[in-house]
């Protein structure tokens, strides 16, 4: 599927803030491509992940990497691994600093085409997304991700 053509390497900052709780470092957001892996630096927790509508922290771990499901990976596998929500807060104890992988595809191949995987639909399985093309997907994941809306939703079936 050449999910990890053109992947992009993101390093992010969090400068620590005496009053954390009037901040937010990354908003709520799903990642929009494959797969996102994630490291972390080592004793600030900050990574928070929406599990049964509750914020849970993912605690840095030596030698540990995170991996995201991004929606695409949700889109292709129609809906069997589902992309999750996350966000970043920070700390008053000390700045932390996050480095994240996204895999999203080809995307200098505006006119690529993503859809659930054939073999993964059947009468009882129906496809739950229609087919994407990458560059319009991107553009709609870049004026959708500052509200609640994702991608995503433009595609279910
Ligand atoms: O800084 C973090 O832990 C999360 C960053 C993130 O979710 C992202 O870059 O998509
Ligand atoms: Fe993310």
């Amino acid at each position: 599927m050449e999910c990890s053509k053109g992947h992009r390497i993101h390093c992010h900052y969090y400068p620590s803030c005496p009053e954390p709780q009037l901040v937010t470092g990354t908003i709520e957001h799903s990642d929009a491509g494959f797969i996102t892996l994630l490291l972390q630096s080592q004793g600030i927790c900050g990574l928070q992940v929406l599990y049964e509508a509750q914020w849970v922290d993912i605690r840095p771990t030596p030698g540990c990497v995170v991996v995201n499901i991004g929606d695409l990976l949700q889109l292709v596998s129609n809906g069997k691994f589902k992309s999750n929500k996350h966000r970043a807060i920070v700390s008053e104890i000390g700045p932390r600093i996050s480095v994240a992988c996204f895999f999203s595809g080809p995307l200098n191949e505006a006119y690529k085409i993503y859809g659930p995987i054939k073999e993964l639909i059947s009468e009882e399985n129906p496809g739950l997304y229609k087919d994407v093309v990458l560059g319009e997907y991107v553009s709609r994941f870049v004026s959708t991700s500052q509200d609640n809306y994702r991608a995503l939703d433009y595609y279910k079936v």
